[in-house]
């Protein structure tokens, strides 16, 4: 791990170039030469929010989301809870101006998990590389939890590969702090797990107006039902990282309807100390029922979201996407997952993996009661060495060597490259409009 620091110069900040975009921010490539141990001399990934990017009237909200995840990186950083494998990111310094906020985490240098499964052949995990991906995020789950976070928001574009091939999460943005889970003895069942609080559900009024919120289809681009075969290791092409660029899928459309207007269902315990929130964030396809429902949820919603995960390497598509979002919340509700017969003949593990973790009901889905440990216990990882996991598990996949564009390419400024954004206005993407932040805003 790198050494933490504390401070960045921003002024002195030179980007090799942009690795995403996102609502919260633009994150760079810094490879600055080498000067010494500062963060300056390292290779590191900057988010950068900039404050004249939103409109006046979301700014404060948005900057208040872009400190909350630095808060959360710093309580990760304070947590001792990282004990299966560091699959969290390292806050490495931080910076804010009048204009800029930026924050640096480890490079990741193999994209992403949805880039990783479009150039699977057939565009699924074999269970065993999926087996490997899912015990890895299982562990920082259980880290995050340990450290009283619910993340809120897994989906395989936040489950990033770094150069050794190991994972770790990104975009804590909608993250939560809530009561650690009480330890678990042992890793029972959820079967013996006693009835959560009496849920607060949505009127049937407030249901019909989430579900016909909107009618835009996320964009997904496979749709292969198929498992994979054997030689979902053969993943030669994913190293030509530009082409692999092209079949970028579209970030799925995340769900947070939490302006101040429609905050009559979104109320929630304060930020920290209730076991509980209330509020209606996620990704759509990604959302847990009691998410839907409107009552209240936990750290349940984590490991309803790794059931969809896990369809989806397995599958190539999720299981509950509808047309819409009003269909894909009907089917989380109301829709058990499609499996195919050869899949539960050659791997009825996975398939009873994901439908416990995809129960319905969160007192009764697996890792509700026992946690991670419960879900650790399952038998599709039989065999995974969770104490060495990270360290002695070989990665299906081991991202190539830094690029020549790290190595000797062009550097710019990270502050130039917004003040020019402002200089000419007509490159400048536009400010969001109230109504587009209301898309993004985590209640607090
Ligand atoms: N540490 C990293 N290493 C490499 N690439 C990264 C890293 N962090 C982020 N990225 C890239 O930048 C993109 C945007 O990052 P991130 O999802 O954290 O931003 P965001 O603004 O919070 O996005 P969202 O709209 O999901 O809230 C990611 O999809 C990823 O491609």
């Amino acid at each position: 791990m790198p050494p933490a620091v504390e401070y960045i110069d921003l002024a002195a900040a030179r980007a090799v170039r942009v690795l995403g975009r996102g609502a919260m921010g633009t994150v760079f490539l810094v490879a600055s030469a080498a000067d010494g141990d500062s963060v300056a001399s390292q290779t590191y990934a900057l988010k950068v929010f900039d404050k004249r990017s939103v409109a006046a009237a979301s700014a404060s909200e948005a900057l208040r989301r872009a400190r909350w995840e630095v808060t959360v990186l710093e309580t990760l950083a304070s947590s001792a809870s990282q004990a299966h494998g560091g699959h969290l990111p390292t806050l490495l310094g931080q910076a804010e101006t009048g204009e800029l906020m930026a924050w640096a985490l480890p490079y990741c240098a193999g994209g992403d998990l949805n880039e990783l499964r479009h150039a699977m052949p057939d565009r699924v995990f074999s269970p065993d590389a999926a087996r490997f991906y899912v015990a890895e995020i299982v562990s920082a789950l259980g880290d995050l939890h340990a450290a009283g976070i619910a993340y809120r928001d897994l989906k395989p574009e936040n489950v990033l590969l770094r150069d050794d091939g190991h994972v770790t999460l990104t975009d804590f943005d909608l993250s939560r702090l809530l009561l650690p889970p009480p330890k678990s003895p042992s890793s029972s069942t959820s079967s013996s797990t006693s009835s959560p609080p009496p849920p607060r559900r949505r009127s049937r009024s407030q249901l019909r107006r989430i579900l016909g919120r909107s009618e835009s289809a996320t964009t997904m681009t496979s749709s292969s039902s198929s498992s994979s075969g054997d030689d979902a290791h053969n993943l030669a092409w994913f190293l030509n990282r530009s082409e692999n660029e092209k079949l970028k899928k579209a970030k799925s459309a995340r769900v947070t309807p939490v302006s101040k207007k429609k905050k009559s269902f979104c109320s929630s315990p304060a930020a920290s100390g209730g076991e509980k929130s209330f509020s209606f964030v996620g990704t759509e396809e990604y959302v847990a029922p009691e998410v839907v429902r409107g009552e209240g949820h936990e750290f349940a919603v984590d490991w309803w979201a790794l059931g969809v995960l896990v369809y989806e390497m397995a599958y190539g598509r999720t299981p509950f996407r509808g047309a819409h979002r009003r269909e894909t919340f009907r089917n989380v509700l109301l829709r058990e997952p499609e499996f195919t017969a050869d899949s539960r003949r050659r791997w009825p593990e996975l398939v009873d993996l994901i439908t416990r973790l995809l129960e319905k009901d969160p007192a009764r889905r697996l890792g509700f009661a026992g946690g991670a440990d419960e879900v650790r216990s399952h038998p599709f990882f039989a065999g995974v060495a969770w104490d060495l996991i990270g360290e002695v598990s070989r990665p299906p996949y081991i991202p190539p060597p830094a690029d020549d564009d790290i190595v000797a390419g062009e550097r710019f400024s990270v502050v130039e490259y917004f003040d020019k954004l402002h200089e000419s206005p007509a490159a400048a993407p536009p400010p969001e409009t109230e109504e587009e932040m209301t898309e993004f805003l985590p209640e607090f």
